[in-house]
């Protein structure tokens, strides 16, 4: 685990980001479980809320309508003040206003996964990842190089890559319990 930045409070949400398949959602369930905290996976919150799939809001409302609604929903959960786990879909980091209110309001944890080890979680992805369909492998290649700079924007990073997802949340509790 790097710790990237200095971090001053306990009290703040705590923020999953990163790519695709990362462990997010996986890693800040166990998290909330193991923290006695609440946990909103923003794609989830965003289903239960519009009653459609990503894929469904990506196919027919676009992606401009689905960006703005996981902004809008990020921001009003980052001023509430009881403190949350939040787990973010892939892309949501790459808007200024999110990460913004993210770094203002909570403690972030880029979930860091290397190339290769990503490629072996296609399978499991490949169907409900709008983002994924009709590229290349070279193409979200690409797609996953030209993100990683705005994922370092994060007060911690943890490779998820030789971790299974319950040794990764154990050490994300150990490191906010040393902070
Ligand atoms: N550390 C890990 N090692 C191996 N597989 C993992 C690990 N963490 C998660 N997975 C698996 O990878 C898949 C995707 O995980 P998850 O849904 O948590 O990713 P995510 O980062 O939330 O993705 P998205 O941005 O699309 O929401 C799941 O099937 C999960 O079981
Ligand atoms: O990386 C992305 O851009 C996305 C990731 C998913 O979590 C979803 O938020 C959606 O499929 C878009
Ligand atoms: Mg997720």
């Amino acid at each position: 685990m790097t710790e990237n930045i200095d971090i001053s409070s306990h009290d703040k949400h705590i923020v999953f980001i990163g790519f695709m398949g990362a462990g997010k959602t996986t890693i800040g369930q166990l998290v909330a479980k193991k923290l006695h905290r609440d946990f909103i996976d923003i794609d989830h919150e965003i289903e239960r809320i519009h009653q459609m799939p990503v894929s469904a809001i990506f196919q027919e409302l676009g992606e401009a309508s689905f960006r703005k609604m996981e902004r809008e929903l990020i921001v009003a959960l980052c001023s509430e003040t009881r403190s949350k786990i939040l787990s973010l879909g892939g892309g949501a980091y790459m808007q200024e206003e999110v990460r913004k209110a993210c770094l203002a309001n909570c403690i972030v944890f880029f979930i860091d996964v290397s190339w290769d080890s990503w490629k072996e979680r296609i399978p499991l992805l490949i169907d409900t990842r709008p983002i994924l369909q009709n590229k290349t492998l070279d193409q979200i290649e690409e797609l996953f190089l030209s993100r990683q700079s705005t994922y370092a924007m994060s007060h911690y990073t943890i490779s998820s890559s030789d971790m299974d997802a319950e040794t990764a949340a154990n050490q994300i509790v150990e490191s906010l319990k040393q902070a």
